[in-house]
């Protein structure tokens, strides 16, 4: 990978490598574009195949950070760090300690998170270096695990889309398959199962299925199996670019609408789904719950307030909806003009000069 090329051709503002050898770190942090405030988006810990692997992932995800924090309203930017290595074994205290002193040196640019492989116990590390993390334990006024709030979002994200494709927002009876029941999509299961729909769920984790199944009396599949499964809406909640060539022809849902970042392999997916009259709720849009919930801190943590604007994500996938039927285009396009309109506004009046920080004779 070309890094500096891919970085112009999407307009990255700062990639940066962290290492820590006494506790293993290897930590990327992507600042994509910090237009709208501080960069604000989580840090992922997982195995990657590759080193290029971790990096082509920090990056697509700090660019769905900008486009996801712009499309909510939100005064942040867009960023999001991975670190290298297994969550299971190779967390220690010493590395998120040393994850949040490069946070901290970053004087507030980039502000982390949740997302997986890592936990509110984690973040709690990392606050003993920086205030620059949310999402730590509510004991110290914060908003806590994000998990709960994404997955009201995506249950209130997922209404809005069966009444496009089903001509009423209700849940009840439907046939929902879910990839991957982690933190999130477990959640979702509990508000998907109390309006009365069906689960067919998968995980790599058997703990897991058991658990949804026990709970929720869902139907378990073999991981390879959920694109093909007869249902009305396929909710992606696992990894990402599970919409590519391979899975798209054995779909069966008439709604895409689920918690995974970056859902689409490549935008031209997105394309193939629209033209088969898919209703995708687009995945930025949609997860925008956990973001919105740890944001909410900056204001002084208020849940009330905080699930109040996640609530709304349903107008706003009808809205994308709205622009993607008014512009005759799929709805990752609406999704992204959406956000690129908010973000194009805001670059534009910042071109007026404004002395912040030193006065500019300071330096006498
Ligand atoms: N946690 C949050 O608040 C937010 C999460 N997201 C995204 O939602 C997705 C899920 O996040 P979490 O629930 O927090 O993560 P998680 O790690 O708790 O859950 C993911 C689950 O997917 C399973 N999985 C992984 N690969 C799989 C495969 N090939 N087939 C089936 N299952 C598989 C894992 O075993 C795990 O149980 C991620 O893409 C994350 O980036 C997005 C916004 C906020
Ligand atoms: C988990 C969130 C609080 C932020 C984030 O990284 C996301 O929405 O993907």
């Amino acid at each position: 990978m070309e890094i500096f090329k891919y970085m112009e051709t999407y307009d990255y503002e700062q990639l940066l490598f962290c290492q820590d050898q006494a506790s293993g770190l290897k930590a990327i942090i992507c600042i994509h574009d910090t237009t709208l405030g501080p960069a604000l988006g989580g840090t992922r810990m997982w195995t990657y195949a590759s080193e290029e692997a971790a990096i082509e992932d920090a990056l697509r995800l700090g660019r769905g950070m900008t486009y996801k924090n712009a499309a909510a309203g939100l005064n942040l930017g867009g960023g999001k760090t991975v670190i290298i290595g297994d969550p299971r074994k190779d967390k220690n205290e010493a590395m998120f300690r040393a994850f949040g002193r490069f946070i901290q040196g970053l004087n507030g640019r980039y502000i982390t998170a949740e997302d997986v492989g890592t936990t509110v116990a984690d973040m709690d590390i990392i606050h003993e270096e920086t205030d620059y993390v949310t999402g730590i334990s509510p004991s110290f006024g914060s908003s806590g695990n994000p998990s709960p709030v994404t997955a009201f979002g995506v249950y209130r994200g997922m209404k809005a889309a069966a009444k496009e494709a089903f001509g009423t927002d209700s849940l009840e009876g439907k046939v929902v398959a879910v990839q991957g029941v982690g933190n999130v999509a477990y959640n979702l299961c509990k508000h998907l199962h109390a309006e009365g729909a069906q689960l067919i769920v998968t995980d790599i984790n058997k703990e897991s299925v058991q658990r949804a199944v026990e709970e929720f009396g869902a139907k378990a599949v073999d991981p390879q199996d959920i694109y093909s499964v007869a249902c009305d809406i396929y909710a992606p909640c696992a990894l990402g670019a599970s919409v590519n060539d391979e899975t798209i022809p054995q779909l069966k849902a008439r709604v895409i609408a689920g918690a995974a970042n970056n859902q689409l392999k490549e935008a031209r997916h997105g394309d193939i789904i629209h033209e088969m009259g898919i209703v995708y709720a687009p995945d930025y849009v949609i997860n925008a719950g956990g973001v919105i919930n740890v944001a909410d801190e900056l204001y002084g943590y208020n849940r009330e307030r905080a699930l109040k604007k996640v609530e709304a994500i349903y107008d706003n996938i009808a809205k994308v909806i709205e622009i993607s039927k008014r512009d005759g285009v799929p709805t990752y396009v609406a999704a992204d003009r959406l956000a690129e309109e908010r973000i194009g506004q805001m670059k534009n009046s910042r071109s007026t000069f404004l002395q912040n920080g030193h006065h500019i004779l300071s330096r006498r």
